[in-house]
C-alpha cells in the first residue's frame, strides 16, 4: 500500500494553499531583488561535510550514499551551502545574495511537523559593521509589512551574551555546562539549585533573574543593569540598545522584545541574532544572525556575515486561515476562445471554464463555489 502513501513529514501542496506559497515566494524575492540582492541557488543534494558546522541532532539531515560511498544529505540548512559557495569560488565580497528553496529535516514520527520546509532568505558577506544586521531587520519588518503581517514580533538576541556571561562566572566547565543546560531549559529548580554556590558573588542578584531575562525590551534592559561589567558584553548590550533605537525611529510602531536567556538558534551565530513570530503562527517566521566565523571553516579567510531567512509554510499557514480566494470561471464558445483568454489575464483568480455549455459550466462553478461569468462579461451566476 506504499505507493498510495507518503513519507512522514511530507505533503502535497494544490489549490489555494500552491498558489499562495508560490506568490509569496515570488513577492519575497522580487523585494530583495528590488533591494539590490542577486540571486543565487544551490542543489538539493549535498555533501554531509558542508553541513559539520550545524548542530546536527536539532536538524537532523536525510542521508545517502553517492557512487563512490560518500554520504549525501538533503540540505537541512540554506547558510552553509552560500558558505560553501563563496568558498569555492573566489566571488569578490562584499556580496548580498536572495534565495529560496526547501530545507529537509528528519523529524519525529507523531511530531505533527514537516520535514521539507521552504524557506527564501538573503546572506550578506563582507559587511562586519551593524548595518548588515539593521539591513536584514528593515527587509524583514518591511517584507512582513507587505506580507499584511499586523502583530509582527521582533525580538533580538545575541549568541555570544549567554557563554560570555557564563565564562565570567566563578565556575568549572561541567558546572558552567550545567548551568547553561538549565537556563535554556527553563529547568528553574535545578538553576536554582546550580546558582546556590554563588550566592556571595557579585553575579547572584543578576544570576536570580537570569531565566527571566525576555520580553518587552525595556523592561529587560532593566534588569540587565544587575549584571556586573564584563566589557565584551557591554559591548554587545550597547549594540543591542543602538538597534532598538534605530528600529523604533524607522519603525515606531514594531513591537520590539529582547531574549538574553535563550540558546542561539544555530551554533554558527557569533553575533546578533533576531527572530520575527506572530500569534498565529505557531513557530518564528523569521530567523536570522551574524555569522562571522562560518567561512572560515571552509577557507582560511575570516568572513564577517549576516543573513536570515523567512519560513514561508508559517506564513502561508497564516494566510490560509483568512478569507477564502474569491474565485471565476470564464464560460465562452469556442469562437470567443481569445476574448475569454483576455478576461482571465483581467479578472484575478479566474479561469477558463472547459464545459461543453452553459448547463454543464453552471454545474461546475457551483461544485468549486466560483462566479461564472461568460465572455460578454456579464455575470451568470454568483
Ligand atoms: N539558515 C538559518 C537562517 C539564516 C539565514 N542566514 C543566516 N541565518 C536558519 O535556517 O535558521
Amino acid at each position: 500500500m506504499l505507493n498510495r502513501n507518503l513519507p512522514v513529514g511530507t505533503r502535497d501542496e494544490f489549490g489555494a494553499t500552491a498558489q499562495i506559497k508560490e506568490r509569496m515566494i515570488n513577492q519575497i524575492q522580487r523585494y530583495f531583488r528590488e533591494r539590490g540582492y542577486a540571486k543565487i541557488t544551490t542543489p538539493l543534494l549535498e555533501y554531509k561535510a558542508v553541513f559539520s558546522e550545524l548542530d546536527l541532532k536539532t536538524y537532523q539531515p536525510y542521508q545517502l550514499l553517492d557512487e563512490q560511498g560518500e554520504t549525501l544529505v538533503l540540505r537541512p540548512d540554506l547558510t552553509l551551502p552560500v558558505a560553501r559557495v563563496m568558498s569555492t569560488t573566489g566571488i569578490k565580497t562584499p556580496v548580498k545574495w536572495y534565495y529560496s528553496g526547501d530545507v529537509f529535516r528528519v523529524k519525529k514520527k507523531l511530531s505533527g511537523s514537516y520535514n521539507q520546509i521552504a524557506q527564501a532568505g538573503i546572506e550578506l558577506i563582507g559587511y562586519k559593521s551593524l548595518k548588515a544586521e539593521w539591513e536584514c531587520l528593515i527587509a524583514a519588518v518591511e517584507l512582513a509589512q507587505a506580507l499584511q503581517i499586523t502583530d509582527l514580533k521582533v525580538e533580538l538576541g545575541n549568541a555570544k551574551f549567554v557563554p560570555l556571561v557564563l565564562a565570567a562566572l566563578p565556575l568549572n566547565e561541567i558546572e558552567r555546562r550545567n548551568l547553561q543546560t538549565a537556563l535554556y531549559a527553563k529547568d528553574l529548580s535545578r538553576y536554582t539549585t546550580l546558582i546556590k554556590p554563588l550566592a556571595a558573588s557579585d553575579f547572584y542578584p543578576f544570576l536570580k533573574v537570569w531565566p527571566w531575562l525576555f520580553g518587552d525590551f525595556a523592561a529587560v534592559w532593566q534588569q540587565l543593569q544587575l549584571l556586573p561589567k564584563i566589557k565584551a558584553v557591554t559591548t554587545i548590550c550597547e549594540e543591542l540598545k543602538e538597534t532598538q533605537i534605530f528600529l523604533q525611529q524607522r519603525f515606531p510602531q514594531q513591537q520590539l522584545t529582547l531574549d538574553l536567556s535563550v540558546a542561539s538558534p544555530q551554533t554558527y551565530y557569533t553575533g546578533m541574532i533576531f527572530r520575527g513570530y506572530c500569534q498565529s503562527a505557531a513557530d518564528y517566521l523569521f530567523s536570522g544572525g551574524r555569522y562571522d566565523q562560518l567561512l572560515s571553516s571552509f577557507q582560511k579567510t575570516l568572513q564577517p556575515a549576516v543573513g536570515l531567512a523567512f519560513s514561508i509554510d508559517d506564513l502561508v499557514a497564516r494566510t490560509i486561515t483568512g478569507k477564502p480566494v474569491e474565485t471565476t470561471l470564464i464560460y465562452f464558445e469556442t469562437s470567443d476562445w481569445r476574448q475569454a483568454e483576455a478576461l482571465v489575464r483581467k479578472i484575478p483568480n479566474s479561469s477558463l471554464c472547459l464545459a461543453d455549455n452553459l448547463k454543464e459550466a453552471r454545474r461546475l462553478a457551483e461544485t468549486a463555489g466560483s462566479r461564472l461569468v461568460d465572455v460578454t462579461g456579464k455575470v451568470v451566476q454568483a
